[in-house]
């Protein structure tokens, strides 16, 4: 799928210059525990999360020019301040980025399922996945995964437990029961179609051994490649867009 650039002229779109001039923990006036949402969509999770966490400061990012632009002018409509958006890629981002130990939570919702069994590899949560996000975590840092997949649920629930450094908060594996954890709209969608949402909630172990806090190099995964075609081919244009 090919995106249409529309050039994003928000106040709570952060480009790459900033976050390198800057550094992602200063792109809030106030330092805060940061969260990071992987695959914001047009942000109606987010908008939530920051709505009940205040004291918190999130950073939601997509890989489509076209979400972040919707996530933007949701932000901006609801008047939090404590939100930044980024079209940026998960792997790219973290690798690049987020400092060792600094994620006070990563979400991510209704991740791409890959429903064909010779796509699977390119399912963006995998072993590698978790264990560069364990080394960006924080000591106690949150990681909350909901996927509607039942497959893409029962392939995290079996690796999750083999990662060393993940503490699960749940009594079982995963849960339907979402509790007070904010609705997506793709979560809506097949919550509405009489679907389950398998959710996890796990935390990072307070300590870990240093040989555990060393990330495993950057992959080039299908998300990654297609995005540099992406851009390539593409020009963000200055469109009104209303
Ligand atoms: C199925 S949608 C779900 C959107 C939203 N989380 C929701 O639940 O409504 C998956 C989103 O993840 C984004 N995405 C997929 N792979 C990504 C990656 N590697 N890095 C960042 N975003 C990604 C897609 O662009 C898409 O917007």
């Amino acid at each position: 799928m090919t995106q249409r650039m529309i050039y994003i002229d928000s106040p709570v779109f952060v480009r790459e210059p900033e976050l390198k001039a800057k550094g992602i923990e200063n792109i809030f006036p106030d330092r805060r525990p940061l969260a990071l949402e992987i695959g914001c969509g047009v942000g109606d999770f987010l908008v939530q999360e920051a709505a009940r966490r205040p004291e918190w400061n999130f950073v939601a990012i997509d890989i489509f020019n076209k979400g972040c632009l919707k996530t933007c002018n949701r932000v901006e409509a609801t008047g939090l301040t404590n939100i930044r958006v980024m079209r940026a890629e998960a792997r790219w981002l973290l690798n690049h980025f987020v400092p060792p130990q600094s994620l006070a939570a990563v979400y991510i919702n209704c991740p791409d399922p890959w429903p064909k069994k010779r796509h699977r590899s390119r399912r963006l949560v995998n072993r590698t996945f978790l264990e560069l996000l364990r080394c960006h975590l924080a000591p106690g840092g949150h990681f909350w995964f909901a996927t509607d997949f039942a497959d893409y649920a029962e392939m995290v629930a079996d690796i999750l437990p083999t990662v060393e450094g993940y503490i699960r908060q749940t009594e079982t594996p995963y849960t339907t029961d979402l509790g007070d954890y904010p609705v997506s709209k793709y979560m809506r969608r097949f919550l509405e179609q009489g679907q389950p949402i398998h959710l996890f909630h796990y935390r990072r172990a307070e300590d870990l051994p240093a040989e555990l806090l060393k990330p495993p190099g950057l992959e080039p995964g299908f998300r990654l490649r297609w995005l540099a075609r992406e851009n390539r081919r593409n020009r963000p244009r200055r469109i009104k867009e209303g």
